[in-house]
């Protein structure tokens, strides 16, 4: 990493520093291998010469607006520089054609007005302040000129801000490539106003992120030869579908559960409904509200998105059945049967919940309590039934529960698709990838595990194109450079691909 200078006493250098990452000082002595600096405020402290980078003490007061520009491109020169910008709310970096986006946590309104999209529009790359806009419309001129599809991937840990940097990518693309609305909503329309339904289904509050998508998305924009946005669809991967039984403070369940929790009182009526703490499936957090946002609110807007993409009032009511019917399953407690191995309902209360289920899924509550008390196994001779003791039932339930929320998720996804309509003769088609974040926890579950691979990979496609190419390339036309080091995740990857490995995990 960064460029190999001499450091002798008297330079200006950063050092590594746990608690606040890099601080910067002045080398006053050096002992052998080690160097002690005077860090600015006052401390003395000892660092290996090795971990030592050298401080550009002529950067420009406010930073630069590309990477590239750094005398020391470096890891504390980067976020030195990320930091001086982000001072002055300028939130976006290039590092060459990859625009860096640091979370501003404000509303910078400014930035994204209609002024700031024409500003952008047909502007050089690189001419104006680095921006999202910018990226698009590279990605949008890109794909006219060269009858090619495009595609722009988000990518950063959880809470960076890739859905919102997504949401404002798709309303530049939608502005570039907008018609005028003449009859009903246009396709444009209906993609970003699909944002709020897909979030009330596919987010939830965690630790870092009050509105973290529990999804991957990938958003296809189809245009036609003029230009012009001809039809799109939204493709979701890999919902994390443990959030529906398991959740732990001080995080949430699915928004949908909370906004119907605080649905006017027929609803409430209507599908047996109480306050969150009341279920199973959201009382393991403390967690029930969000700070400034109105469950009830959000509810009735929910209501009003899915009028906007085209989700009748009869299907919103079995959507909300099927919501409300999965509370009511998580609250389903089992005792032990009389005959050995099997299961009853516990109680009046769990009775109630049951039925209460049947109900709103309109199936009868018999066959709902053999399927949770039962399992079904088919061999090619024979149906076999068995019984399942309490504890099995308990995770055949929260399978059940699972399953349904996770179908239930698919088919709006799918009625999305459908009424936003697909251009089966587009010419082009931009697509926009906003895949979850990586996370590590003390213990990390299966699906976080297909995350976290998942980024790896996108960053092996990342190194690939950025660095291996590019220096292949360098190699081939024999041009003098000197070999950028980078880290490269391929050993990860290649001992996640292979099967012996995934032999050795089954096996245990
Ligand atoms: N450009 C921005 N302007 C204003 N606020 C922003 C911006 N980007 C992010 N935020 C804020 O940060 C929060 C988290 O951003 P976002 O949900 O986009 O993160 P994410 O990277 O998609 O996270 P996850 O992987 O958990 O879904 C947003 O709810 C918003 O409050």
């Amino acid at each position: 990493m960064g460029t190999k200078v001499n450091i002798i006493v008297g330079s200006h250098v950063w050092a590594e520093e746990p608690d606040v990452a890099w601080v910067d000082g002045e080398v006053v002595k050096i002992n052998g291998e080690e160097a002690e600096i005077q860090v600015a405020n006052g401390k003395k402290i000892v660092q290996k010469l090795s971990k030592l980078y050298p401080k550009d003490m002529e950067a420009a007061a406010g930073g630069v607006d590309d990477m590239t520009k750094l005398s020391y491109l470096h890891e504390p020169g980067v976020l030195q520089n990320l930091a001086t910008r982000y001072e002055l709310n300028e939130i976006y970096t290039y590092t060459g054609n990859i625009l860096i986006a640091v979370n501003p946590f404000q509303r910078l309104q400014h930035l994204y007005d209609s002024h700031m999209m024409q500003q952008y529009k047909g502007a050089p790359f690189g001419e104006l302040s680095p921006h999202v806009f910018a990226v698009a419309d590279v990605a949008y001129r890109a794909m006219i000129h060269e009858g090619r599809s495009n595609s722009i991937l988000v990518s950063g840990e959880s809470g960076a801000g890739k859905t919102e940097t997504t949401k404002m990518l798709m309303q530049y693309l939608a502005y570039l490539g907008g018609r005028a609305a003449t009859e009903g909503r246009t396709v444009e329309q209906q993609v970003l106003e699909s944002n709020p339904v897909l979030e009330a289904f596919g987010n939830a509050k965690t630790v870092r992120n009050n509105n973290s998508s529990r999804f991957g998305k990938f958003v296809e924009i189809q245009f036609d030869k003029h230009g012009r946005i001809s039809g799109a669809a939204v493709r979701t991967y890999l919902l994390e579908r443990s959030r529906v039984c398991q959740i732990s403070d001080p995080e949430r369940n699915y928004h949908c559960f909370y906004l119907l929790c605080a649905a006017p009182q027929e609803e409430l009526d209507k599908y047996k409904l109480e306050h969150p703490r009341t279920y199973h499936y959201l009382n393991k957090s403390n967690c029930y509200d969000l700070v400034g946002v109105s469950d009830a609110r959000e509810y009735l807007a929910t209501r009003r998105a899915m009028d906007i993409v085209g989700i009748s009032t009869q299907e919103q009511d079995a959507i909300f059945r099927v919501v409300a019917a999965i509370l009511h399953i998580g609250n389903i407690e089992f005792a032990k049967g009389k005959e050995a191995d099997s299961s009853v309902l516990k109680d009046d209360k769990s009775k109630f919940h049951l039925e209460t289920a049947a109900e709103l899924l309109m199936c009868d509550p018999g066959a709902l309590t053999d399927a949770l008390c039962k399992r079904v196994m088919v061999t090619p001779e024979e149906v076999i039934k068995r019984s399942l003791d309490p504890y099995s039932a308990t995770i055949s339930r929260d399978g059940f529960a699972k399953t349904i929320y996770s179908r239930l998720f698919d088919w709006l996804v799918d009625k999305i698709n459908s009424s936003i309509g697909q251009d089966a003769n587009s010419k082009c088609l931009i697509g926009v990838l906003d895949i979850y974040g990586f996370e590590s926890f003390k213990s990390n579950s299966f699906e976080q595990f297909c995350i976290n691979y998942t980024n790896e990979k996108l960053q092996q496609h990342f190194n690939q194109h950025v660095f291996k190419m590019e220096q292949e390339e360098y190699t081939k036309e024999q041009i003098d450079w000197s070999y950028i080091e980078f880290v490269d995740n391929q050993d990860v990857l290649d001992l996640i691909e292979k099967e012996t490995w995934w032999r050795y995990c089954t096996s245990r």
